[in-house]
């Protein structure tokens, strides 16, 4: 049951009982108001993101069930429609959060921002469904925060959209290699957005062979980067 869940808008079909729907990314509770104009600049310190529009999408979910898939049983992304080479598949939603990551001589602010922020870094850190949005490095002039790192990500563990279904190439299509890949854009209010975009060239092995760009019924693929398997490995 979805009890208790308030989802922006209804999931598309075989959408998870467990995980809230966004049509638009959400600011974790701790993020602080000075970071807001960083990822959203035009919008007077205020974080409004527009709705993505439900028609121009060109994914669905489907559960794997091929045989020797690496996921299988569990949802992957797939096109319902043919893609172009180099067209934006869909933005990757799901909750924006900081985490300060301290200089060595700011060993005291260290210490005061821990007990407030330990639990929730640890939740994004520990989920499958974080990427890296944007790093401010602590001298950059537009970090208000001087002298302290700041890493900023998105997280759709617990809410976001179809994008939190894409999987890596990796034991699926390793060699052809990914279909597609993560790319910062810009959403339309002008905030920062990860998104998924077919790829626009030939990754092919042969490269006497065109990019043709995905097919109907082809599972979305990307490259979450050897740091992110590495990161997994490491645990196992
Ligand atoms: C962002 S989620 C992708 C969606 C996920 N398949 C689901 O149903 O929620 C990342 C997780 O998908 C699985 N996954 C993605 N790509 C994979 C691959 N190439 N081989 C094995 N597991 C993969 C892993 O369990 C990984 O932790």
């Amino acid at each position: 049951m979805t009890r208790g869940l308030i989802h922006d808008c209804t999931p598309p079909p075989n959408w998870p009982e467990s995980i809230t729907y966004l049509n638009k990314s959400r600011l974790s509770s701790k993020f602080p108001k000075e970071l807001i104009s960083i990822i959203s600049p035009n919008t007077n310190g205020l974080f409004k993101p527009k709705s993505i529009k439900k028609n121009p999408l060109k994914v669905i979910i489907k559960q794997i069930k091929i045989e020797n898939h690496p996921a299988k049983g569990q949802n992957g992304l797939f096109s319902n429609k043919k893609i172009k080479p180099g067209e934006l598949i869909i933005p990757y939603l799901g909750i924006i959060h900081s985490k300060f990551i301290l200089s060595e001589n700011e060993n005291e602010i260290q210490n005061q921002n821990q007990n407030d922020e330990n639990d929730e870094n640890d939740e994004h850190e520990k989920s499958d469904y974080d990427l890296s949005l944007i790093r401010i490095s602590s001298f950059e002039n537009k970090n208000p925060f001087k002298g302290i790192n700041i890493s900023i990500g998105i997280d759709s563990n617990k809410f976001g959209n179809l994008a939190r279904f894409v999987n890596d190439y990796r034991g699926i299509n390793d060699l052809k290699g990914p279909n597609s890949e993560f790319k910062l854009g810009k959403g339309e209010n002008g905030e920062l957005q990860m998104e998924i975009w077919s790829l626009p060239y030939n990754n092919n092995r042969d490269k006497t062979k065109q990019n043709l760009g995905i097919q109907k019924g082809e599972e979305i693929l990307v490259n979450y980067g050897k740091g992110w398997w590495n990161a997994r490995n490491s645990l196992n």
